[in-house]
């Protein structure tokens, strides 16, 4: 399945600017959820794939197209996992990237550098229709450290926070194309599209 317009089941601006930015080479058009109405669904599922499923159901339902929805976190081993699918709610609402940084750096004060392993995690739901029962769904990983202060203006979220020891930058010093070909949410895309031109079955 190729569909001719997509619905981004997306509040978030940095993911809607990286979608935008991923989707232009393959020729669909996709719109966020916000053109068609589409607020904030309640997050109620204990994993990423439920809270996307979540997501791109009400889009599709409301916007009567196929939609596409991203859940997506931070998984920090010191923390156990924290903050994992509660992310975006780290520091209470109304979500706030700058308090859930500043908690982030909080809970991890007393745990030194090279004992701060994290990954992000993005999770992508497409749903043809919001009855599917088939939805194409990838998951993929990026892995990190995080920094004891924040590095650089790019990006968004956690991307401030989130080191590649591999490139000797943070998320945030990447340039827009170099965090695309990188990261969780990229390489997900990339998947998924895959996915879509046949590789999972007559879609
Ligand atoms: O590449 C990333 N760079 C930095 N931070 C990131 C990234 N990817 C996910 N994150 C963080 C942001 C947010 O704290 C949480 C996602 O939460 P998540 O519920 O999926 O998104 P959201 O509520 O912001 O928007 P929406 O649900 O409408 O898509 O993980
Ligand atoms: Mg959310």
């Amino acid at each position: 399945m190729t569909p001719a317009l997509l619905v981004l089941a997306s509040g978030n601006a940095g993911k809607l600017r990286e979608f935008h930015q991923l989707f232009a080479p393959f020729g669909f058009a996709v719109r966020p959820q916000a053109d068609f109405g589409v607020a904030d669904v309640e997050e109620t599922g204990l994993t990423f794939v439920e809270n996307a499923l979540l997501k791109a159901r009400e889009a599709s339902r409301l916007s009567g197209l196929p939609a596409l929805a991203d859940d997506s976190g931070l998984e920090v081993d010191a923390l156990n996992g924290a903050p994992g699918i509660y992310s975006a709610r780290y520091a209470g609402e109304p979500k706030s990237d700058a308090r859930n940084n500043a908690r982030l750096l909080a809970s991890l004060a007393e745990v030194p550098e090279g004992r701060r392993r994290a990954r992000y995690w993005c999770v992508l739901v497409l749903l043809r229709h919001a009855e599917d029962p088939v939805p194409l769904i990838v998951q993929r990983s990026w892995e990190g450290e995080i920094l004891l202060a924040p590095r650089g203006e790019g990006g968004f979220g956690y991307d401030p926070l989130f080191w590649l020891p591999d490139h000797g930058a943070s998320a945030a010093e990447l340039t827009a194309e170099q965090k695309n070909r990188l990261s969780h949410r990229g390489r997900a895309l990339q998947a998924l599209v895959a996915a879509m031109d046949g590789g999972q079955g007559e879609r």
